[in-house]
């Protein structure tokens, strides 16, 4: 394992039954320090079995994931549970406390944080996630992204060492979405937090760092998004659809408005567009 490396999955393969075939098939990569990866694939791809085998529910057939120096299995499990935070797709099944701030501070209590330090850690958590305003409201005031950025706010208070978000935005409106993915963004930056997201969005994991396309079990790409985004058409033909903005970038460059690259999200392209406009 590289020293920089948190995580790392070595030729994992996994089947649900002996009769069955392998629905992961040596399937290795590593999360480094600091970056957000995002593992996208259709459905069916693998995806869900892959995140249960990276949080323990489910044990690799062959092959073995290791956190830092401890390899993953029954015994270390709980201690590696501790040092990863997990947000998942349903909002509504991780709101345990009656309020957001209950809700922080539940996980703190299960962890045996002190009151002092604990009132330290929800205040410092809910502003990160821009929830300040909200720490007397109940679940059923909230949206589905206050909600998530609420999760969230639960896993920075346990100062985890990775973030794992299976599936979080993918029962979020679009605005809820945005929210999401905005304060992930944020976190990374400010924070340094390593993220490590599983997703069927391809907007959302354009603004990891590095991505990984999972197709029929296998890894079917790897690399930053830009040049994911490149394969193109070869992504549309796993069931893949393209950010808004790298198709829009492509139109344009074919009515001759040639832009500086390819933009793989609207901020990007938007600030471009804008200077062009300034431009002409
Ligand atoms: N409990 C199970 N028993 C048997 N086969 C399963 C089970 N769960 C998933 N599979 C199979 O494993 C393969 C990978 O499924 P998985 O759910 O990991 O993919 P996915 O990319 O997460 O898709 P989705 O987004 O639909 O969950 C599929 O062929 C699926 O039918």
């Amino acid at each position: 394992m590289v020293d920089k490396d948190i995580l790392q999955v070595n030729y994992v393969s996994f089947k649900y039954n002996e009769e069955s075939n392998d629905v992961l098939k040596d399937v290795s990569f590593s999360v480094r320090n600091g970056e957000w990866l995002a593992i996208v694939g259709h459905n069916g791809s693998g995806k869900s079995t892959l995140a249960k085998i990276l949080t323990g529910i489910l044990f690799p057939s062959k092959g073995k994931v290791s956190f830092r120096e401890f390899d993953l299995n029954e015994d270390t499990i709980w201690d590696i549970r501790k040092k990863v935070g997990m947000v998942f797709q349903n909002p509504d099944n991780q709101f345990v406390g009656s309020t957001v701030n209950d809700d922080i501070a539940f996980g703190l209590e299960n962890n045996g944080i002190h009151r002092d330090e604990m009132l330290k850690r929800i205040e410092f958590a809910v502003k990160q996630v821009k929830m300040e305003d909200y720490l007397e409201s109940e679940p059923h005031q909230l949206s589905g992204g206050q909600k998530q950025r609420v999760a969230i706010a639960g896993v920075i208070a346990l100062h985890p060492q990775l973030i794992i978000l299976d599936e979080a935005t993918s029962m979020l409106d679009p605005k809820g979405r945005e929210e999401v993915i905005e304060t992930i963004w944020k976190l990374k930056k400010d924070l340094n937090l390593t993220v490590l997201s599983i997703t069927h969005d391809l907007e959302e994991a354009a603004r990891a760092d590095r991505m990984i396309v999972m197709k029929e079990g296998v890894i079917f790409a790897e690399g930053t998004p830009r040049e994911i985004f490149k394969l193109d058409e070869e992504l549309v033909s796993i069931g893949l659809d393209i950010p808004f903005p790298v198709k829009l970038s492509k139109e344009l460059a074919k009515k001759g408005i040639s832009l500086s690259k390819n933009h793989v999200t609207e901020e990007e392209l938007i600030e471009e567009l804008w200077t062009l406009g300034l431009k002409n």
